[in-house]
């Protein structure tokens, strides 16, 4: 397969409208018929439940279901379809993933905020939590480690899982593998807007949940966010189609650079792949890289669409680079760059960072440590990636002993007066009488 022409830009001769029409996410589909199709099965599956489940896996997935939740047979037959070597790599990712994230949790903590007055924040996880593993295109056992790791880690004391069926009606066996290694309770066969209206509402099958977590097509983050804003389900953030942007400078390899970029463009068809340099050699160099390599991927097809509806951006100092970057915030930033830790302050908007010509994006993926579900289409400028916070709730919590509110109730009263809030100031005013006095 030959390259599929990438778009090239130079950033200096472009307008404001240009520019920003340069950084814009190319529209998935047409947008309202998405949100009109996800509309419809979330009605579906509130309205009828797991009978809508079962036509709607039929529908979309091709697969008609006796049985939607893995039973424990199936976890047998994939834990014996799994080689050993696959159930190590899993294992040490795992491992890897747990150390980060461990070493990241958010310890509760109590302050003297005045004598006698003490105010604490406790952490309890989120009790029940709904993971989705996509298998649309290809099976992401990676995803389940991802999610199901923090979740553990948190306590969540249910831990539900859906990812789409195969052909057979079977869920991936390497997606059971991983489900089990990180602990989760129950998995079911659905994939789609339809296992995301599952989890959130509930069926008679499928448990509702308190939080949704997870990347997905754009069926699965639009049902994502049509349920959250009803009000129905929390979520953790939108993460759909996979992105990279790569800083690259004149020391950059082109050839790395090209694999990092085709590495998300093989994702699917919307997956979006950005490179912006400083030096037009290196631009031509990875424009031949990215046509040699294409041809030579099984999955060119998806890659070359990806391709043609990505760009390279040629800017005059690297100083650009970081504002095109901060101003379309990536889900994966790629400093190709000689000295990327001493460029590192300037990022302000990214999902995650990779430093060096040395690490490439992939090893995020799988098994650095870091978490591979991470915001796209420019929701990284104010969301963050998953974490084990991700998975819990942090409670505040005060004590205040008789001579704490005298200390500071005065404070509060004349707040209180101040938005016209009697009951307020009463409500502190009555605790500051002498014991007994007129009660
Ligand atoms: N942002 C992140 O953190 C992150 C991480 C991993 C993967 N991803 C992205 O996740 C996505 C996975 O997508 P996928 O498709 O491979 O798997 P998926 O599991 O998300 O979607 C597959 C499901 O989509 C449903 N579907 C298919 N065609 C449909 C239609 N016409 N109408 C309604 N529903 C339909 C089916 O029910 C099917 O089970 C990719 O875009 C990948 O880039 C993102
Ligand atoms: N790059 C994806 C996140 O955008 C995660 C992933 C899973 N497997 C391979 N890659
Ligand atoms: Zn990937």
């Amino acid at each position: 397969m030959s390259a599929a022409p990438v778009r090239r830009l130079r950033w200096t001769g472009l307008d404001a409208a240009a520019r920003a029409e340069a950084l814009a996410r190319p529209a998935r589909g047409t947008a309202a018929e998405t949100r009109e199709a996800v509309a419809a099965i979330v009605a579906a599956v509130a309205r009828d439940g797991d009978a809508a489940l079962r036509d709607l896996t039929a529908r979309f997935d091709g697969v008609t279901q006796e049985r939607i939740e893995v039973d424990a047979g199936e976890f047998e037959r994939a834990e014996a379809a799994v080689a050993p070597q696959l159930r190590s790599a899993m294992e040490e990712a795992a491992a890897r993933i747990t150390a980060f994230h461990r070493a990241g949790m958010v310890p509760a903590y109590a302050v003297e905020t005045a004598p006698g007055v003490v105010c604490e924040r406790v952490v309890r996880p989120v009790v029940r939590v709904g993971l989705y593993v996509p298998a649309g295109t290809a099976p992401l056992p990676s995803t389940a480690l991802m999610l199901g790791v923090p979740a553990g880690l948190a306590g969540c004391r249910e831990v539900v899982l859906c990812t789409p069926p195969r052909p057979d009606g079977s869920a991936d066996p390497a997606v059971l593998v991983a489900a089990r290694m990180t602990g989760v309770h129950r998995v079911f066969k659905l994939g789609g807007a339809q296992a995301i209206a599952a989890m959130a509402l509930g069926t008679a099958t499928v448990p509702g949940c308190d939080k949704l977590f997870g990347p997905g097509n754009a069926w699965v983050t639009e049902a994502k966010r049509q349920l959250a804003q009803r009000g129905a389900v929390a979520i953790d953030m939108p993460a759909g189609p996979s992105e990279v942007m790569v800083i690259a400078d004149a020391g950059a390899d082109p050839g790395f650079v090209a694999a990092d970029l085709l590495s998300q463009a093989e994702h699917g068809a919307d997956s979006q792949v950005v490179l912006v340099s400083d030096d037009a050699p290196l631009l031509d160099a990875v424009e031949r890289e990215l046509a040699t390599q294409l041809g030579a991927l099984p999955r060119a097809a998806v890659a070359a669409q990806a391709l043609a509806r990505s760009r390279l951006i040629e800017v005059d100092l690297l100083e650009q680079a970081f504002a095109i970057a901060n101003a379309y915030a990536p889900e994966h930033l790629i400093l190709a760059l000689r000295e990327p830790r001493r460029w590192l302050d300037r990022v302000e908007a990214a999902g995650s960072v990779f430093l060096g010509d040395y690490t490439p994006e992939a090893l995020g993926d799988y098994c650095s440590g870091t978490n591979h579900v991470l915001p796209t289409d420019g929701a990284a400028r104010a969301y963050s990636g998953v974490s084990v916070a991700s998975f819990q709730n942090f409670i505040s919590v005060q004590s205040a002993s008789r001579e704490g509110v005298a200390g500071i109730g005065g404070c509060a009263v004349i707040l209180a007066e101040a938005e016209g809030l009697q009951a307020h100031a009463n409500a502190v005013r009555l605790r500051l009488q002498p014991a007994g006095a007129g009660r």
